[in-house]
């Protein structure tokens, strides 16, 4: 099937520098997707947006690249809950990916056994207006249930301003918790403010819950940007995820978000977002908790 790109569609970044900045031995890059190819697997009809295609082999390569050694595979709204994408990525990592799907309270235990043998360990749960549609909560619930015996745990990707009526549904899931992107904090805001305390609190409050500290290219609004050799990028991002790494070390994780879905003004030069990490992460102690030990421990517990 031809696919025709969303207007203004910008594609991932070709030539990536190599970071500055040595990452761990191990290191899991905890947020990326796979997008298609769409002639082989085909956007969901329900999708809100065409991507470029972006397959599991250019992923890989970003990952040798960069010097990761894992990956992270998130389910991309644009394959709505057909997880065929993101599961051949899996399949194909030798070992070395290991993934979070989008399922259906019609999805039957063989197929939630064959997700978990093809290495997927969680569901995304989605509250962001412009990539879904509205889920009841009854239902995500209910698919929560179902997991949780896996040992799987449950992604959620909501907007800052929606936490206080998401709350209780958060609160009630009973699995381990992870917040994408620190809940998409207003970063004119200040750090200390009302909205993002109450994210530091959702923390403090519920030792189940995580926290991406990932996306700085979407969250900032000053920059500057991840390009032209700039090392020290997304400065107005930095307080908030460096707050949230230094409060909480055992339940953070990054990843670069390849291939970026839905950015408007640019698209950042993947080696520049790694050089992002030890602003955010200053010791070498909180980036290997970050960057190899947290993700080891949610996604490979077999081998901690
Ligand atoms: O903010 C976004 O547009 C976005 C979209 C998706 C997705 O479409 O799955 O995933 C992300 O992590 C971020």
């Amino acid at each position: 099937m031809e696919f025709q790109k969303t207007p203004g569609w910008l594609d991932w970044y070709a030539r990536p520098s190599r970071p500055r900045f040595q990452l761990p031995a191990g290191a899991v890059d905890a947020h990326c997707h796979v997008f298609g190819p769409g002639a082989e697997f085909p956007y969901a009809p329900e999708r809100k947006y065409t991507p470029c295609d972006a397959g599991k082999a250019q992923l890989y390569a970003l990952r040798d690249h960069l010097g990761f050694a894992r990956n992270v595979v998130v389910q991309a709204t644009c394959h709505g809950a057909d997880n065929r994408a993101m599961v051949d990525a899996l399949v194909n990592s030798d070992g070395r990916a290991r993934g979070v799907a989008t399922v259906r309270r019609t999805i039957t235990d063989r197929e939630l056994q064959d997700l978990h043998a093809a290495g997927v360990r969680g569901v995304r749960f989605n509250f962001v207006k412009r990539l879904v549609d509205f889920t009841p909560k009854d239902e995500l619930l209910e698919i929560a249930n179902r997991i949780a015996p896996l040992g799987w745990h449950v992604v959620i990707y909501f907007e800052a301003v929606d936490l206080p009526e998401l709350w209780d549904f958060f609160i009630a899931l009973p699995t381990a918790v992870v917040v994408d992107h620190m809940g998409r904090p207003d970063v004119t805001k200040p750090v200390d403010g009302p909205e993002f305390e109450l994210f530091v609190k959702f923390m403090r409050d519920n030792p189940n819950v995580w926290s991406k500290v990932s996306c700085p290219e979407r969250l900032s609004v000053t920059g500057p940007q991840a390009l032209d050799g700039e090392r020290a990028a997304y400065r107005d991002v930095v307080p908030f995820a460096k707050r949230i790494v230094e409060a909480f070390p055992d339940r953070v994780l990054w990843g670069t978000d390849w291939p970026h879905p839905n950015l408007k003004d640019h698209m950042p030069d993947d080696g520049l977002l790694v050089d992002f990490i030890p602003h955010v992460a200053p010791t070498a102690e909180l980036q290997r908790k970050l960057l190899v030990d947290n993700p080891m421990r949610l996604y490979w517990p077999e081998e901690v």
